[in-house]
């Protein structure tokens, strides 16, 4: 269970993020949306302990994220390709990435198996540094490095953005089958209203950080979402 409690987040004079309540229970998919500068990243950074709060705290199972290291073994993350290491080539980047959660290389070239369709031939043996690959195959790279080891918490910035549509519809299917089958808690931001309803059994939405939506996912939640946009476009078109 993840527990935000009046996190804040306060740049100079501009706070750019505030919850005062938050709670994502284990096994939950939940999509996290906004405009540009809505405090997506910065909650997910919080999150994962890059950035120190402003006010307030985030536990994983009753651990403060910024006071312990117990959670690190739980959750992974890909939020950008900082995340990634150029000079790898992307088995040396997994094996890496298996090494530190408890993996052999066995066991991550068995798992990668899997991701034979989802790579189209172009990630595993391409004899090239990750530096060198296509954003789209850089992004594929830090998506599966995020899967590596099943972790309990996975935590995706903007995973659709990049990738083709086939390799989209494939990252759908591989959220939707790891939450009804592993457990797995996924937090998804994203600015694809229909991708995120599509995968996401919760979605919240942010706006100027602060909280304004936290709906629990149903035929009607795309148009819902769908519409607060077009209604926010009309009212700063009348400013
Ligand atoms: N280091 C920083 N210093 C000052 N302001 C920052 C810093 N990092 C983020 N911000 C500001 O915080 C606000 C929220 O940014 P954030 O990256 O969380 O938004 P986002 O919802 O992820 O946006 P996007 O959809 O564009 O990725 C923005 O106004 C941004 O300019």
């Amino acid at each position: 269970m993840i527990s935000i409690q009046n996190i804040s987040k306060v740049y100079g004079t501009k706070k750019v993020l505030h919850i005062d309540s938050l709670e994502i229970p284990k096994g939950e998919s939940f999509g996290l949306v906004g405009n540009n500068g809505a405090g997506k990243t910065t909650l997910f950074s919080l999150l994962l302990d890059l950035i120190e709060p402003t006010t307030g705290f985030i536990e994983i199972d009753g651990n403060k994220v910024n006071e312990n290291e117990n959670w690190k073994k739980k959750v992974s993350a890909f939020i950008d390709d900082t995340f990634l290491i150029g000079y790898l080539t992307p088995e040396e980047y997994f094996y890496f990435l298996g090494e530190l959660r408890g993996e052999s290389r066995a066991n991550v070239d068995s798992f990668l198996k899997q991701f034979a369709d989802f790579f189209n031939g172009e990630i595993l043996n391409a004899k090239k540094y990750i530096r060198d690959l296509s954003k789209g195959n850089q992004k594929k790279v830090g998506i599966v490095g995020a899967l590596i080891g099943t972790p309990e918490i996975i935590v995706l910035d903007e995973p659709f953005a990049n990738l083709d549509p086939s390799t989209q519809i494939k990252l759908k299917k591989l959220i939707k089958n790891w939450t009804q089958n592993e457990h797995v808690t996924f937090l998804i931001s994203s600015h694809d209203l229909a991708h995120t309803t599509e995968v996401s059994n919760r979605i919240v939405l942010l706006d100027k950080g602060q909280l304004v939506k936290d709906i629990i996912t149903t035929l009607e939640t795309l148009q819902e979402l769908e519409d607060f946009f077009a209604t926010s476009v009309e009212n700063e078109s009348l400013v």
